[in-house]
């Protein structure tokens, strides 16, 4: 773990009214001066003078780029954490400073100029040519774009829909993205599509697609850019060619472009205009007292959870991240200022520590793998021990299915009495047979509960959907196997328990029955002429076509039951939490008004007697700090009260959200193992789409118009004269083609 402060990099936006007497920089020294003292006299009068602070200010910062290219912000600045994030460091570069300082032109550059192109394009050139230096890992490049304004967040990666943005005007407006924080602390958006990349122009095409996104949603909601904070993230995935240990690398790369920092006071706004000044100015005071709380080390609570934007940059501020802030400011006396808040602010920002760790994770199918080899090894070494020991035939394997339907067979001879004892030979056949007995003890319930349900449904279907009626309770009746005795065609085993509710297991069988008989026979015939295995393969459950909501609220009533009602009885524990939160805050609020209405008692006593010349503290007095210091203890003990429930309610919060997380994993393979979705069917087949396509491409004769000889030309004077810029004129033209083409809504 490496201790880095946030680094901290001024540039000065280019003007030919640069206020060199006042702002004076030394690049070598990395310093700003402000000298302001001796000029404030002949400027008594200007509004925009540093009228109430006349103050001299020294600002040392990391670097100083006054009027330095793009090229030189790169290399200076953002190089190294291109870098860093290469190697699985995550990271983290913004651009802040009050409106036209230059923060997009910083991040993005001038649009359609490669010359001028801004920290994310080459950002991405440089990591796509530093993957090549390293063939002996595999990486998966990802990329996202989102923004955030007014307290909503938008992917500029996705189609925004009319409605979307009627309500995004609206006050009721629910965000489908959520920020969330995972149990190691890092940040992710929930909703937040990730985009795969493979290529260069693949990523740039992102952003540039970002961009235009940016400017319908900034013309249909009647915005500026300049009032939203941007984010473009890099997400990558490194994986060893060479080590099979089965680790993966895992880094990030915030690039944020952050909104204007001017004060609402000097814009004179009003309007649509002021709501959106006053969200970024509370979300930029947010980030502000979070950077205060996170140079104060004495501070235990950073108020991170205040705002979109601080809470997103919780892993950046104080967390495992290598972050960069480009503080921009623009020198004309006019903006002076700004110009001072922007430096404070970044001076600040120096004082922020992170601790930058290269992020491994273990893979799960080399670790699967993995396993795999050392219970293999266990085993044999354990088989050896048993001959040494004189222990013979013991086996460590899984049963196969033909030695399941064996031991159940038996199973159910002991059941029915036709046996006194189950052999006992070892652990393995234990468990086996408590594991069948469940499923069998599954089954009956299933059966018994679904009698009882379809008692009024006619009688063919009953024929054809439910077990003969005297099956309940009677095992030896059941006929589970075809004459041969071979296979298990159908799950039938089972008992009358009573009332346990339907399963899964069950759907699936009575689905199935709902072939006609005949058919089914034939499939059992075909069966028998088969081998064994290949007809246990043959005769599984066909998955059954249920949508995915429906599927899930069948989940939710079988197997993910335990699961879900786990859930709801949490849910109800936080919310019974919640309301006595509530309680406690109300009580803490009423004590404190408690406390300061007699510390005003006392000082308005205190000011009395002050005038009648007399300071002596009588009876009344004492009493009220006598009760002030009563309810300071009972405020103390509410405080605590308080922020134990707190730490308990975030506690359950956090597993709530680990439960939620794993009911809907378990879900996933429910619903792959036992249905199908039946939208997907309606799709053509993929290869089918695929080859409709090569025939379209083959299609295209080599025969160019007029335009696409321009374009050829054009491709190859390019790669003649600046190859590396290709990329980057590519992906802009292909994003504009696409606006044209696709005539998206937004
Ligand atoms: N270093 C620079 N060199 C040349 N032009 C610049 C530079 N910095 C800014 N500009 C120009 O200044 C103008 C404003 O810059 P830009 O839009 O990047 O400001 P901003 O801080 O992002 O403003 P906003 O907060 O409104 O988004 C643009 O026309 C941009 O091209």
């Amino acid at each position: 773990m490496v201790n880095t402060p946030v680094q901290v990099c001024v540039r000065t936006r280019p003007t030919a009214f640069f206020a060199q007497d006042v702002i004076v920089l030394d690049e070598s020294k990395k310093t700003i001066d402000i000298k302001n003292k001796g000029r404030i006299n002949a400027k008594q009068n200007s509004v925009n003078y540093l009228e109430t602070k006349r103050e001299d200010y020294s600002f040392k910062f990391d670097k100083t780029l006054h009027n330095v290219s793009q090229d030189s912000v790169f290399n200076e600045c953002a190089a190294d954490i291109t870098q860093a994030f290469l190697e699985g460091y995550n990271g983290t570069v913004m651009a802040y400073g009050q409106t036209g300082s230059g923060k997009t032109y910083t991040m993005i550059g001038a649009p359609n100029n490669y010359k001028n192109r801004g920290l994310i394009p080459r950002v991405i050139q440089q990591v796509f040519a530093d993957m090549s230096n390293y063939p002996e890992k595999s990486f998966t490049l990802r990329v996202s774009y989102m923004e955030i304004y007014n307290e909503q967040l938008f992917d500029l990666l996705s189609d925004i829909s009319d409605a979307q943005l009627e309500k995004a005007n609206s006050d009721n407006y629910e965000d489908n993205m959520v920020i969330m924080e995972d149990n190691k602390g890092n940040i992710m958006v929930r909703g937040l599509k990730c985009h795969i990349v493979n290529s260069e122009e693949e990523a740039l095409s992102m952003l540039f697609e970002g961009e235009t996104n940016r400017a319908i949603c900034e013309h249909q909601l009647n915005k500026a850019s300049t009032r939203s904070h941007c984010i473009f993230t890099l997400y990558l995935e490194a994986r060893s060619r060479v080590e099979s240990e089965g680790q993966v690398v895992l880094s990030k790369l915030n690039l944020v472009d952050l909104a204007g920092s001017e004060r609402v006071s000097k814009t004179h706004s009003s309007g649509l205009v002021l709501t959106e000044a006053k969200y970024i100015n509370k979300s930029l005071s947010f980030l502000e007292q979070v950077v205060i709380a996170l140079g104060n080390p004495s501070r235990e609570h950073i108020p991170y959870r205040q705002s979109k934007l601080t809470y997103f940059l919780k892993d950046s501020l104080g967390g495992n991240c290598k972050t960069l802030m480009i503080a921009n400011i623009w020198g004309e006396e006019q903006h002076l200022e700004e110009t001072v808040s922007t430096l404070k602010f970044a001076t600040r920002m120096m004082r922020v520590s992170n601790e930058a760790t290269i992020n491994v994770h273990m893979n799960p199918d080399a670790l699967i793998k993995k396993y795999e080899k050392e219970i293999k090894e266990l085993k044999q070494e354990l088989s050896m021990h048993d001959q040494l020991r004189g222990i013979n035939q013991a086996n460590y394997d899984p049963y196969t299915e033909e030695q399941k339907i064996e031991l159940r067979r038996e199973i159910r001879s002991y059941v029915n009495g036709e046996i006194d004892e189950l052999e006992i030979k070892n652990i393995r056949r234990i468990k086996e047979i408590f594991s069948q007995f469940k499923l069998m003890l599954k089954e009956a319930a299933s059966l018994s509960e679904q009698e009882s349900i379809t008692n009024a449904s006619t009688a063919r279907e009953k024929q054809q959907t439910a077990p003969p009626s005297n099956f309940a309770g009677k095992i030896h009746e059941e006929k589970i196997y075809d004459e041969n005795g071979v296979g298990e065609v159908e799950n039938k085993a089972g008992f009358g328990v009573g009332e346990a509710k339907p399963n899964a297991e069950f759907q699936k069988r009575t689905k199935r029955s709902a072939v006609p008989v005949s058919a089914r026979d034939n499939e059992k015939s075909m069966n028998v002429s088969m081998s064994q295995n290949s007809l246990l393969e043959t005769d599984r459950p066909k998955k059954i076509k249920m949508s995915r909501n429906d599927a899930f609220e069948e989940y939710k009533r079988t197997e993910g039951k335990a699961l879900h009602e786990n859930i709801k009885e949490n849910s109800q524990t936080l919310k019974d939490k919640k309301s006595l939160f509530r309680i406690i805050t109300q009580r803490l609020n009423d004590t404190k008004a408690e406390i300061d209405d007699f510390k005003s008692k006392i000082e308005k006593k205190q000011i009395e007697n002050a005038h009648m010349g007399d300071d002596i503290v009588d009876e009344e007095e004492l009493r009220w700090f006598q009760v002030i210091k009563e309810k300071k203890e009972v405020y103390k003990q509410v405080f605590e009260e308080r922020k134990m429930l707190k730490s308990e309610m975030d506690y359950i919060e956090k597993a709530l959200e680990n439960l939620r997380q794993t009911l809907i994993a378990n879900f996933q393979t429910f619903y792959d193992d036992n249905y199908q979705d039946p939208a997907e069917e309606q799709k053509p087949p993929l290869s089918s789409r695929s080859s409709r396509k090569e025939v379209e491409e083959e299609g295209k004769e080599d025969v160019l118009d007029e335009g696409e000889k321009f374009e050829k030309l054009w491709y190859n004077k390019l790669q003649q004269e600046d190859p590396e810029s290709l990329n980057y004129y590519m992906a802009y033209k292909k994003a504009g083609k696409a606006k044209k083409v696709t005539n998206r809504k937004f």
